[in-house]
């Protein structure tokens, strides 16, 4: 179909994989435009199919145009979302995890997550599974020849051992893979900061001094801010959301105790509170399991004052002057790497995959614990195992979730 469109357009088939000039015609042989066109026969090609690549220059009417002259083909349609890394996909020319490294990759917003998502489409993460699945097919098929070898029932014990002990070699090195990834599928959504304390601490100068915009109205009455303000950071590559909340303080203004309502609410699902007091405050208790730090402001109204200690970090600020903020955003930086455990092996890069990874490690341990009362029972977990790792790569039993991760892709990709 490819050929036909491109053999129309350009009135000749360029030679494979050179970039070739010509003027693009449609069915009328009116011209649409000076064009570069490229054209690979597959299966050398990304998806593995016949591919024509048009580029035109980028204006609404020329895109129209195009559009047009090759709705005029016959069995031609706009492709859907991500379609064309599926057809790679089902073509095997990507595992599943290389297509979430694509997708990943063209979402990226900052610096780590393009170097996470690259690493993911390189098959990071694709060549370990692959690996792991082989050696624990292996075992499988040792423990299996066992069951065949023996007429009775009883496996001889010196054919089980060194299988077993295969088992329990890959069970350890999946597992310490797992422990060592800390949470870096996290780095695809970033890490949420909410600013919280009482009104008028200067929350709203805090973020808009990290901001380095003015995106939260500042003013001397309490009670200002309402409505959640969010602003997205780069931080050194991390993605990181920082919000802007209502003042926490009882109130009978039915507005402001909605904001109170929300600002408690998002402080609850934040991965960190920056928890703003005026400098003279006292350490105020906080309840919840969110890492919260106390950041005292306002130091440039006071003379000098010695930090309290304790366990929580905490600092102290100027928002309106500048005093301190940059402590405060290495301090972030360093709590975004220990949370995201971005080493540059990072690992994983979405749920599904630690989810499959921590099912191959479970699988593999019942295997260990079972083998005591039937082999045929290790066996049939070490194919569960397998089967794990065949659905991370997308080589098994997936077409339920393929949907669902395609979909999220962009048209034309
Ligand atoms: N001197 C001094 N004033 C500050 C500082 N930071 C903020 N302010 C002032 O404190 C007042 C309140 O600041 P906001 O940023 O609106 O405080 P807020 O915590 O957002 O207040 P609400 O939205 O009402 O909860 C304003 O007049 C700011 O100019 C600071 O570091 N030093
Ligand atoms: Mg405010």
């Amino acid at each position: 179909m490819a050929a036909s469109v491109i053999e129309g357009l350009a009135a000749k088939t360029p030679a494979p994989r050179m970039a070739t000039r010509a003027l693009l015609h449609n069915s009328n042989r009116q011209p649409i435009d000076d064009a570069v066109v490229l054209w690979f026969p597959g299966p050398a090609s990304a998806t593995g199919e016949d591919v024509a690549e048009f580029h035109v220059h980028g204006g609404r009417a020329v895109l129209a145009a195009m559009f047009d002259a090759i709705a005029a083909f016959d069995n031609v349609r706009p492709a859907e979302p991500g379609e064309f890394t599926r057809r790679a996909f089902e073509n095997g020319k990507l595992d599943l995890t290389e297509a979430e490294g694509l997708d990943d990759l063209i979402h990226a917003d900052t610096d780590r997550q393009r170097r996470q998502a690259l690493r993911q489409l390189k098959g990071l993460l694709g060549d370990r599974a692959r690996d792991w699945r082989e050696r624990i097919i292996a075992a499988s098929a040792l423990i299996e020849a066992g069951i065949d070898f023996s007429d009775e029932g009883d496996v001889p014990t010196e054919l089980i051992a060194p299988a077993l002990e295969k088992v329990r070699a890959l069970h350890d090195e999946i597992k310490n893979a797992l422990a060592g990834q800390g949470q870096s599928e996290r780095l695809r959504d970033g890490l949420v900061v909410a600013i919280a304390g009482p009104p008028n601490v200067g929350k709203s100068t805090l973020i808009n001094q990290l901001a380095r915009r003015e995106v939260a109205i500042v003013s001397p009455h309490a009670g200002t801010t309402r409505d959640v303000i969010e602003v997205q950071l780069d931080l050194d590559g991390y993605p990181v959301t920082v919000i802007d909340t209502a003042g926490i303080r009882e109130t009978s203004d039915p507005v402001e105790q909605e904001g109170v309502r929300r600002a408690r609410a998002r402080a609850a699902e934040a991965d960190l509170v920056l928890w703003l007091a005026d400098s003279g405050a006292a350490k105020p208790g906080h309840g919840g399991t969110t890492p919260t730090w106390l950041v005292r402001n306002k130091i440039d109204l006071v003379r000098t004052q010695s930090g309290e200690g304790g366990s929580t970090p905490e600092f102290r600020i100027s928002a309106a002057r500048g005093d301190g903020l940059s402590e405060l955003i290495t301090a972030l930086v360093d709590f975004a790497h220990d949370y995201f455990g971005t080493s540059e092996g990072g690992l994983i890069s979405r749920t599904r995959q630690r989810g499959l990874l921590q099912e191959t490690v479970d699988s593999l341990q019942r295997s260990i614990d079972v083998v005591g009362q039937g082999e045929e029972l290790a066996a049939e977990e070490l194919r569960r195992a397998a089967t794990s790792l065949g659905r991370l790569l997308g080589r098994v039993d997936v077409e339920d979730i393929l949907d669902v991760i395609f979909r999220e892709f962009c048209v034309g990709k």
